[in-house]
């Protein structure tokens, strides 16, 4: 190879990895340090998996790949390492599966009914389960012998991983229908108050014990129920959330704390989408440091867009941040896909998923000089069929030329995922080039807490609280004591 040749082709790579995501990110000794560290781990895997693609985890779909990944010397840097915000998350299906059934389901007051096929989990009678539908969970396990395959069964309902494996391959619509019977299954049991308060903490402390530093959650804040009979409406919930978070923070240093995008199906009529459009600015108006956006989920597919509901939207738009879900897709072309249109034409502050946006060239240079994050879901995009190696997915795209992105775990209870750190595992092991670690990770985590919804005096709390924890990060990495 000419001396001539070779620099010309170093002068490409080097002008790529500018282009890329952290690639041009500012590295102090200490990282470049630890970035040595991590790419000795990274090349080898890499290096492994082109010999023997078929245990490549970063290829594998995360069913077959856990067990993998929980081996590895890297996973387990991800997992230590402070992640900064979680910013795209279902509240319903952030917590995982076993330890709903492991605790509430072991509670006296966990009831369920079968109806029409489907399992619900309630403490009261509901439309779905009149009075004499109900049985008490404790006592069906008691009759059932193995306690074992009761609760691997009842898991079954609310993990997909549990469920029919041939999930793994089925069509999207399949595995959307699935998907949403979960959320059927355990909605009345966490709109029960005291279930409510156990979950919701819960889901602090899994996020917390990964590493996890701020989220923003989107929640329905659906009405809530009482031993007593007594109902909570949305501000009252609102109350409810504020003191769990108040609560959770006081015992846990350095966490910074939990912000809520009000999210409701995107099934609802207009009359009802401007309804919910009153109840947020109501919402956000009482509690200004809580509720701090909106938007509209479920399968965009099969679901209206966002143009069924661009007069509403329109007129909120001043006084609405808005998150929306949007190209969440294989369509080009789709309404799913021009969801990417209407999204950035009414100033959505970041974007759930984006997946499509790479079919875009005119959005994708809104999205960059506006400064739009794109919400990366891998796992959510691979267990809900958009694509089955992460290596293709379109994020690979966006890192190449720095469109800003934050990671993020989406359902991760649904899927036996637990936290972010095995989305974080995939962004850098299937999503990043191979060539970046520290530099990567470090524009991820930075970039995550400059797209959240922080006012500026949380922000510079929120980094006067993960610099010391980033660099610690470093230090251990250096040391050897992460693996
Ligand atoms: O990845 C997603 N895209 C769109 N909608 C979702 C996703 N994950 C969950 N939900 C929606 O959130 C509702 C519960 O609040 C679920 O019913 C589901 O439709």
């Amino acid at each position: 190879i000419s001396i001539d040749y070779a620099t010309k082709r170093h002068t490409i790579l080097a002008a790529e990895k500018q282009l890329s995501t952290g690639g041009h990110a500012f590295l102090t000794v200490k990282e470049l340090k630890a970035d040595e560290v991590l790419m000795t781990l990274k090349n080898k895997t890499i290096t492994e998996g082109v010999t023997n693609p078929s245990s490549f985890a970063p290829a594998m779909h995360f069913f077959q790949a856990k067990p993998l990944i929980d081996q590895s010397s890297i996973f387990k840097i991800v997992r230590a390492m402070p992640k900064g915000s979680v910013l795209h998350l279902h509240n319903t299906a952030a917590v995982t599966a076993e330890w709903i059934i492991k605790n509430l389901t072991y509670r006296p007051e966990a009831k369920m009914c079968e109806s029409e096929g489907n399992i619900y989990f309630t403490t009261r009678k509901t439309p779905f389960c009149p009075e004499e539908s109900l049985q008490s969970i404790q006592t069906l396990r008691t009759k059932n012998g193995s306690t074992e395959a009761f609760d691997t069964w009842l898991e079954s309902h609310i993990n997909l991983k549990k469920g029919d494996p041939a999930l793994m391959h089925a069509d999207i619509n399949t595995v959307w229908v699935e998907f949403e019977k979960m959320f059927s299954v355990i909605r009345d049991f966490v709109n029960y108050r005291p279930f409510f308060e156990a979950f919701h903490m819960q889901l602090l402390k899994e996020f917390y014990e990964d590493n996890v530093q701020y989220m923003e959650l989107r929640m329905p804040l659906s009405k809530l129920y009482d031993t007593d009979g007594k109902a909570y409406d949305e501000a009252q919930v609102a109350g409810i959330v504020t003191n769990l978070i108040e609560t959770f923070k006081a015992s846990h240093p350095g966490f910074v704390g939990a912000k809520i995008i009000f999210s409701k199906h995107r099934g609802v009529d207009s009359g009802t989408a401007q309804d919910l459009l009153k109840s947020y600015v109501k919402l956000n108006k009482e509690f200004p440091k809580l509720v701090v956006g909106f938007d509209l989920v479920g399968q965009e597919d099969i679901n209206q867009p966002l143009t069924s509901f661009l007069d509403e939207l329109q007129e909120f738009r001043k006084t609405t941040p808005y998150f929306f879900h949007a190209g969440e897709t294989n369509g080009y072309g789709s309404e799913a896909d021009l969801n990417l249109i209407d999204a950035i034409l009414l100033d959505s502050r970041r974007i759930g998923h984006g997946f499509s946006l790479y079919k875009h060239p005119v959005l994708r240079k809104l999205v960059k000089s506006e400064g739009i994050a794109l919400e990366v879901c891998p796992l959510s995009n691979q267990v809900l069929r958009l694509v089955n190696d992460l290596r293709n997915h379109p994020a690979v795209y966006y890192v190449s030329e720095s469109i800003p992105i934050v990671i993020s775990a989406d359902d991760p209870g649904f899927w036996d995922s637990k936290g972010v750190s095995y989305d974080f595992y995939y962004a850098l092991m299937a999503i990043a080039p191979s060539s970046t670690g520290i530099g990567f990770l470090k524009q991820i985590v930075w970039d995550s807490v400059r797209y959240s919804s922080l006012t500026p005096e949380e922000r510079t709390e929120y980094s006067e609280i993960l610099q010391p924890k980033w660099d610690r990060f470093l230090d251990d990495l250096i040391a050897g004591k992460l693996f």
